[in-house]
């Protein structure tokens, strides 16, 4: 369940990640964009609740550092596929924000 806190959910794991900002939910296909990246995780992981929480850190963290480069939702839509295209292991490291249960 996507939002201001992903939440991902199986069995008797729950993960949440809080990272992401406002404006991605402006920018139409942000949800099949998060779809795709989750598709990519599941293929080098065969843990399939790591590998959604593992994309869906990546996916609010790309979305906030293109979000504090924007200034409206046309640029984050620009500056998401950027910022994925340059993201960092140490953006990961410095900015997640991960609730475990
Ligand atoms: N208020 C918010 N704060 C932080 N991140 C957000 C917020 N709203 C959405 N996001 C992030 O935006 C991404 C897409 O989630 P969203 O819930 O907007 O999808 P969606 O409505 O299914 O998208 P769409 O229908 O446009 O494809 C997720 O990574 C989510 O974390
Ligand atoms: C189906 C669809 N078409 C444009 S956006 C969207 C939702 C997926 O993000």
């Amino acid at each position: 369940m996507s939002g201001a806190v992903d939440f991902i959910v199986s069995g008797e794991r729950i993960f949440g990640i809080e990272n992401g900002h406002p404006l991605m939910s402006k920018v139409t296909g942000m949800g099949c964009t998060a779809t795709a990246l989750i598709g990519a995780f599941q293929a080098v992981n065969s843990d399939a609740t790591i590998a959604a929480t593992h994309a869906m850190a990546v996916m609010g963290i790309a979305g906030e550092i293109a979000a504090e480069k924007s200034t409206g939702p046309g640029s984050v839509q620009v500056n998401f596929l950027d910022t994925l295209y340059n993201l960092k292991a140490e953006d990961i490291t410095n900015r997640l924000k991960l609730i475990t249960s």
